[in-house]
């Protein structure tokens, strides 16, 4: 382990650097002296001892450096998962979650949680197909983010709102809400009714088909992630005047790791690519066009019949959906939910979030 000394006295825990009731650092970081050095430095079995100029002691549990050193964590992934294709998911027989037991047990809740976590969508049954039931659900695992399409939608295909989702055509494979600046972490869906033919649900990993460029063509993987592109919203239908725009790459790795965290594709509300200069535009489409073959190999297509009473959470930032054409009466309800309150309901069940 290589340690700093500035990042050493940083993470001091003594009772005037650390409150271990808040668990928030009170030692002011500004006021350390850039250049200091320990005094003296001793290490025992168990615990390394560190006299500072001024007299101050810190001391470090040595399994506490190990767990928490920089070098340490940049070999851990943040979000354990299993990148799935149709035979991969249908494989795992990953069960759907009785609506029971989802609210009423911390077992049930917890067994939905690391579905959801480990492949990016998860399945609750027997709920009322209503839209105060689908709330309920929502509300029990994150708090409901309302957006220019209000907090619980419920729409059919009557054009009320400027956009395809608001019609009876297919839908080909996205994620939502990719111009906002942060596009919404989970959305969940609930058929409530469907009279008439048509109207499958696609699901697809999007995290998969990034691994698989990234084996390929790194080179592609890579353009993928560096170059910023917009996606806009453009609505002026009925009473509803919206212009969203939300900047970023298609994929979004953090940069410690190279590890991909959200995937923004959405190819109906892509905006005028003029962000980057003209050879880069060449070599991005390429990459593009690489990703897009990924994503649309009928092995890696999840295809599901959303019914009444059966809801879907999808990983807004991994797992892409689409839909089939339908004829009749369809009707469904739903909303987005918070990232960060979803991980935190999973954290709290003692899951790695
Ligand atoms: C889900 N709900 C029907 C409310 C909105 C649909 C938003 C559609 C938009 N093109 C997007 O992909 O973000
Ligand atoms: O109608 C559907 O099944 C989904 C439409 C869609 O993509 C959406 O609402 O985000
Ligand atoms: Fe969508």
């Amino acid at each position: 382990m290589r340690l700093d000394f500035v990042w050493l006295r940083d993470h001091c825990r003594s009772a005037s650097c650390y409150n271990t009731k808040t668990k928030q650092r009170s030692l002011d970081t500004a006021s350390v002296d850039l250049a200091i050095r320990p005094q003296a430095v001793r290490v025992d079995e168990t615990t390394l001892f560190l006299t500072w100029p001024d007299g101050h002691v810190t001391r470090y549990g040595l399994e506490w450096l190990v767990r928490n050193s920089y070098e340490g964590q940049k070999q851990q992934v943040m979000h354990p998962r299993i990148l799935w294709n149709a035979e991969i998911y249908r494989q795992a027989q990953v069960p759907s979650i009785d609506c029971r037991s989802f609210l009423e047990t911390d077992e049930g809740l917890k067994e939905f949680m690391q579905n959801f976590l480990l492949y990016g969508i998860a399945f609750v049954e027997n709920v009322s197909p209503t839209k105060e039931d689908t709330k309920i659900l929502a509300e029990r695992i994150s708090i409901i983010r309302e957006t220019i399409y209000g907090r619980m939608w419920y729409f059919t295909s009557d054009f009320s709102r400027g956009d395809t989702a608001y019609t009876k055509l297919a839908l080909d494979r996205h994620t939502d809400t990719t111009y906002f600046q942060e596009p919404c972490g989970i959305q969940v869906f609930h058929c409530l009714k469907h009279e008439g033919t048509g109207g499958r649900t696609l699901l697809v990993d999007g995290f998969h088909a990034a691994e698989q460029v990234l084996r390929q063509a790194p080179e592609h993987f890579e353009l993928l992630a560096r170059v910023p592109l917009k996606h806009e919203y453009v609505e002026n239908v009925g009473g509803c005047h919206n212009h969203m725009v939300g900047v970023g790459p298609v994929l979004n790795v953090y940069p410690w790791n190279n590890e991909l965290y959200l995937i923004r594709y959405n190819n109906y509300d892509r905006a005028v690519f003029n962000t980057v200069p003209h050879d880069v535009v060449r070599r991005w489409y390429h990459a593009h066009r690489a990703l897009t073959a990924e994503l649309r190999r009928p092995d890696n297509e999840l295809w599901v019949k959303l019914k009444p009473g059966k809801v879907l959470f999808v990983d807004n930032w991994r797992v892409l959906h689409g839909r089939e054409a339908f004829t009749g009466y369809r009707q469904l309800c739903g909303c987005y939910l918070t990232r960060d309150d979803v991980l935190n309901t999973a954290r709290l069940l003692g899951l790695q979030a």
